[in-house]
């Protein structure tokens, strides 16, 4: 545990996260260029990018139940396969339907890589790095993103679609090399059992599914992830370019920016996930308060909104990625190790689950005004200050939800360990008398 080996499996599952990253989000960067070279309709491109974000989520389960019975190794190997499979049909794809299924598989493979590499910090770390590492996991494999923004989306202006989905290809396949080089399970001297079948994983599965703790985590997952995952990648670019008249070079550093702050309150928020484990909803409930805060002032300030307080609502954003990997902590401190893996899949498919269904109602409520005739544009500000809104159904509803399963996850350990974690005001309280005292 924590050794040296555990630093290269580290390393270099790390690698193979971000190479994912980079092809999942290469898609966003060659929009225009997909238009020109399919000839085809904006309402197919987009369709292009929810399909793979619906087989994505769609295998979040049956992966994370393989990860339980093969182990971590082949599904990260298999899924960087896939990847590179899916990217070269992209890139010689000669018309939109094949392309459709190429990203289909880049979907299926980008599905196989986080749980499992969640998966692999489980067994070759332990304690306190274990919830750092998460975060480090999650927002270091994000700089895929800014690999498409820049390098990637460099190479398919200089050089063209198929060098560049090809060239991206190959980051995934160096993933591959190296996966199949150096990653292990676990230590040699590690002990864990696994699902004698796919039956018993099943069985385990359902009681995955009913343990509050997992789905603690499932809810923090979700609302914490989707106002940045919806920004990023689909409804930020038009916001700010058509609604916001920001500069495009201007609202493409702005979406950089929340990966950059990512990174910064990721270890901030691991830190204080590993300090304070009996808290960790507590930092959920605040991050999504601050999101819900910044978005009100969006949304409600009189006229366009400055400049200065898109850079906030972006750096905000950037801290929900962050916020929604403390639900794989959850999975990880209410299920035991044999069933991690489909624990981390369910918890994974919150955020997914929310972002579809945001991406979609925006579209939807867009739509509708225009055809009321309550705006002009499809993009017009005050539209979108509408459909944006729709973000507090579809989060209040999990903060509800969350509370929920947060009451039953503290009864249970109160139960079973006689452990009661009382309101956060009364322990500020008495932290507060104590230090007085
Ligand atoms: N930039 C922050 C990282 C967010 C991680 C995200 N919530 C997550 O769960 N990602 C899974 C994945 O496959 O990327």
């Amino acid at each position: 545990m924590n050794s040296r080996r555990a630093w290269l499996v580290f390393a270099v599952g790390v690698f193979a996260y971000m190479a994912g990253v980079l092809q999942r989000s290469s898609l966003g960067v060659a929009g225009v260029s997909a238009a020109e070279r399919f000839d085809t309709t904006a309402a197919l491109l987009s369709a292009l990018a929810v399909l793979q974000l619906a087989v994505y989520a769609g295998l979040q389960i049956p992966i994370g139940l393989l990860i339980d019975r093969v182990g971590p190794k082949l599904l990260i190997c298999a899924g960087s396969g896939v990847m590179v499979a899916g990217q070269l049909v992209v890139a010689f794809a000669p018309a939109i339907e094949l392309a459709i299924a190429g990203r289909m598989l880049v979907g299926a493979g980008d599905a196989a890589i986080f749980i499992s590499l969640i998966r692999l910090i489980n067994s070759w770390f332990n304690g306190r790095t274990v919830p750092l590492l998460s975060q480090w996991t999650g927002n270091v494999g994000a700089i895929g993103q800014i690999l498409s923004a820049v390098p990637f989306a460099w190479l398919l202006h200089e050089q063209g679609w198929t060098t560049a989905f090809t060239a991206a290809a190959s980051v995934s396949f160096v993933g591959f090399v190296l996966t199949i080089a150096f990653l292990a399970d676990r230590p040699a001297e590690a002990a864990e059992t696994r699902a004698a079948s796919i039956k018993d994983a099943l069985h385990g599965l359902r009681q995955t599914i009913r343990r509050p703790g997992t789905q603690l985590g499932f809810w923090s997952h979700y609302v914490t992830q989707s106002s940045g995952t919806v920004f990023a990648l689909f409804w930020g670019f038009p916001f700010m370019v058509s609604a916001l008249g920001i500069p495009e070079t201007t609202a493409s550093i702005l979406l950089v920016t929340i990966v950059v702050t990512g990174l910064i309150a990721g270890p901030i928020l691991g830190i204080l996930t590993a300090r304070f484990p009996l808290r960790r909803s507590n930092l959920v409930l605040g991050v999504t308060a601050l999101l819900g805060l910044v978005w009100g002032a969006v949304l409600l300030w009189p006229g366009v909104p400055p400049t200065w307080l898109i850079v906030v609502l972006v750096v905000t954003m950037g801290a929900g990625g962050p916020g929604s990997l403390i639900g794989f902590d959850f999975a990880r401190s209410f299920n035991p190790i044999r069933s991690l893996g489909s624990a981390n899949g369910i918890v994974n498919v919150g955020g997914f689950l929310a972002s579809f269904v945001t991406m979609f109602l925006i579209g939807v409520i867009l739509d509708a005004q225009l055809s009321a005739g309550w705006s002009d544009e499809l993009y017009d500000l005050d539209a979108f200050r509408l459909a944006f809104a729709v973000q507090y159904a579809v989060v209040g509803f999990g903060v509800v939800m969350l509370l929920s399963a947060r009451r039953r996850t503290r009864r249970k350990l109160e139960e079973d360990e006689g452990i009661s974690v009382g309101p956060i005001w009364v322990a500020l309280y008495r932290a507060w008398r104590r230090r007085g005292a």
